[in-house]
This record gives structure tokens, C-alpha cells and sequence, in this order.
């Protein structure tokens, strides 16, 4: 017996990447629309209410108003946009970050695809915070780089219709990004860490950083211990893997166009301070490659079907 998804928002960014891993799959119908009826909202209704799936690849105004117009307790739903992602009645849809968050995916109703960047933080510090490393009070902070595909099809017009488009543009320099609060929330922290990203002139792919004073700790871990605790906590993903040995060049070309996410620990055990480094696809991992695997889950499918490995 086939399944049937309906993909709102199938004609962007996201959207198409989305259809991409499902197309040709076994068991999966794909429901989109026709152009000339895909922002109807009379269509989307039915659409929406006729699916035994949907996954919502829109703005997230679109968003809350396309989970409105859902009139049944059947239709389960993924939502790629930031709309939904710290509300309590909401399942957060990162399977890798607690012990028990794939389970509770594969239950849920209403699950909210994390955003890009706090997949990559999130993937850094949860473990480290779980395990007492790192405090729960500590004024953590973040560096990153995406590709310009993180800012959807505005972006990639900007960047590609430029003249002299920027090789690197910091943004979010009033730290006030609007990622924050899922950071904050899922990591399970006491303030929102200091977040300054940049888009750089590349059409996909991220890198993000989180600097640790390990020396500071009250713990005092090594960079040793860092890392057994990372690898421990995603030994059996398929998805996220730790770098062995040295961490050498790093460059966000290094999991774009995949589903991966590496995780690496650097640093200097001289002074005890350590750099904690992910890579991933914006649109992999961090957008599209995540909505699979939560519909895969939620679905009892093979959760990495039809993910690039
Ligand atoms: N790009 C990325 O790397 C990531 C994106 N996301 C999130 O995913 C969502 C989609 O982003 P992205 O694909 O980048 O954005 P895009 O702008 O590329 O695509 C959004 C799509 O939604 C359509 N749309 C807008 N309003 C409506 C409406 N009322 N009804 C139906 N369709 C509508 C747009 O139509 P039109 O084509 O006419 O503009 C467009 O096709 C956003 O919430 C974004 O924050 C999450 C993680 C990463
Ligand atoms: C380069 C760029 O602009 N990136 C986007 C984030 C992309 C992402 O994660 O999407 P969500 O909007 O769903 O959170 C930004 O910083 O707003």
C-alpha cells in the first residue's frame, strides 16, 4: 500500500529538492498542484486535507495558514519553516538529537523540520550539554557560513543575477537572528548563544563553528573526552558521523550535495580550548534531506530511503 504526500511549496527551493528524493521511490505518491492552483488556497485545502502527508516548503506565513485550513485528525505534517519550530505542541523533527527524539518523531502528527543552522549547532553542543560538559549557563556562541541557497529562490536570484555578487556577506550582526530561540530551546540552554552568520557566494553547503573554553569548564574536559561523547552519541546514525584523527582543512564543499553531516573537534589541548566544527547541506540536512528522513520515520519506511548517503 502506497502513501500519498502532498508537497505545498513544491515549486521552490526546498520544495524541488524535496520531490527530487521521493521521485521514482516505491510506496510514495507525490500530490502537487498546477501551477496556475498551487497558491489557491481552495486547492491547497483539498490537497491538504486529501493526503495522508504533507510537507509544507513555504514561507512561514504560508505555513500557519496552510496548517489551518487542516479540518481532519488524519493529515500528518512536516514543516520545513521556522513557524512551528518552538511550539510545545509541536515535535521537534531531529531524530539524532535526544535518545528518544526518533521515536517520538515517528508517533507525531505535527513535526517541525529544524532550520539549517541550528541542525549544525545543535548536532555540536547537545550531546556535550546532556553529558554536563558544557554548562547549562554558558554564554555559548556560534560562527557560520551557508551557501547562498539558504535564502530560497530571493536569494539565489540576488546572487546569480549580480553583477558582482559578494564572495561573503556577515548578516545578523544585531544578533538577533531569527534561529535563536530554537537554539536556545533544543540545546536546552539558559541564554541564546551569540549567532553571526555569512552567506557566501556559493549555491549550497554550510560550515558552523562553536569555539569551547574547555579550561573554563567547571568539568575541565579534554578535547578527548569532547569527542568520545560526540561519537558516542551518534554511533549508530547513519547521518551524522565524527571526523577521525586530524581535522586538517575543512571546506563547505565538504557534505554539500549529500544528507551527511560530519561533525569535527579541534583545538589546543596546550590551552584547553576547543573548536567544534560541522558541515552539512544547507538544503540537505538542513532542509530537504531532514524532511525525508521524518516523513521515512513517520511513515515506518527505512528512515535514510532515498537520502544521499
Ligand atoms: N533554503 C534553505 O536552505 C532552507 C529553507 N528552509 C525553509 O523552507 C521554507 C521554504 O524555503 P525555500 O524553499 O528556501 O523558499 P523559496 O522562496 O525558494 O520557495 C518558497 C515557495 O513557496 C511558494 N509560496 C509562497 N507563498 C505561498 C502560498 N501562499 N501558497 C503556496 N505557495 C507559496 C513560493 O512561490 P513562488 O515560486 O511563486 O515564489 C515558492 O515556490 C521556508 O520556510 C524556509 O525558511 C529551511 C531550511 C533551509
Ligand atoms: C543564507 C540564509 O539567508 N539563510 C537563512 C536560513 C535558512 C534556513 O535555515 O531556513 P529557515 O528559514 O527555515 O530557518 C537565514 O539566515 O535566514
Amino acid at each position: 500500500m502506497s502513501i500519498s504526500v502532498f508537497i505545498d511549496g513544491a515549486a521552490g527551493t526546498t520544495g524541488l529538492e524535496i520531490r527530487e528524493r521521493l521521485a521514482g521511490r516505491d510506496r510514495i505518491e507525490i500530490v502537487t498542484l498546477p501551477d496556475d492552483k498551487r497558491k489557491d488556497a481552495a486547492a491547497r485545502a483539498e490537497a491538504l486535507n486529501d493526503s495522508q502527508f504533507v510537507i509544507l516548503c513555504l514561507p512561514d506565513e504560508a505555513a500557519r495558514e496552510a496548517v489551518s485550513l487542516i479540518a481532519n485528525p488524519h493529515t500528518r505534517v512536516i514543516d520545513a519553516s521556522t513557524a512551528f519550530r518552538v511550539a510545545p505542541d509541536w515535535t521537534y523533527g531531529f531524530p539524532e538529537l535526544e535518545p528518544s527524539q526518533q521515536a517520538a518523531v515517528a508517533e507525531a502528527s505535527r513535526v517541525s523540520n529544524p532550520g539549517c543552522y541550528p541542525t549544525g549547532f545543535l548536532a555540536l553542543v547537545r550531546p556535550l550539554i546532556r553529558a554536563g560538559m558544557i554548562p547549562v549557563d554558558w554564554p555559548l556562541t556560534v560562527n557560520a557560513m551557508s551557501g547562498y541557497s539558504g535564502g530560497g529562490k530571493a536569494m539565489i536570484a540576488e546572487f546569480e543575477g549580480a553583477d558582482r555578487a559578494p564572495a561573503a556577506r556577515p548578516y545578523a550582526l544585531s544578533l538577533a537572528h531569527k534561529h535563536l530561540p530554537e537554539m536556545q530551546k533544543h540545546a536546552r540552554i539558559e541564554h541564546p548563544p551569540i549567532f553571526q552568520p555569512s552567506v557566501v557566494n556559493t549555491y549550497r553547503g554550510m560550515i558552523v563553528e562553536v569555539p569551547l573554553p574547555l579550561h573554563a569548564f567547571h568539568r575541565r574536559p579534554s578535547l578527548e573526552a569532547v569527542e568520545s561523547a560526540l561519537r558516542d552519541a551518534y554511533k549508530d546514525s547513519p547521518l551524522i558521523a565524527v571526523a577521525d584523527g586530524d581535522v586538517g582543512t575543512v571546506s563547505i564543499e565538504d557534505d554539500a550535495g549529500t544528507d551527511r553531516l560530519t561533525v569535527r573537534v579541534s583545538g589546543n589541548p596546550a590551552t584547553g580550548q576547543a573548536l567544534l566544527i560541522a558541515t552539512l547541506d544547507n538544503l540537505g540536512k538542513g532542509a530537504a534531506g531532514a524532511a525525508v528522513q521524518n516523513l521515512n520515520i513517520m511513515a515506518g519506511l527505512d528512515p535514510v530511503a532515498g537520502l544521499v548517503l
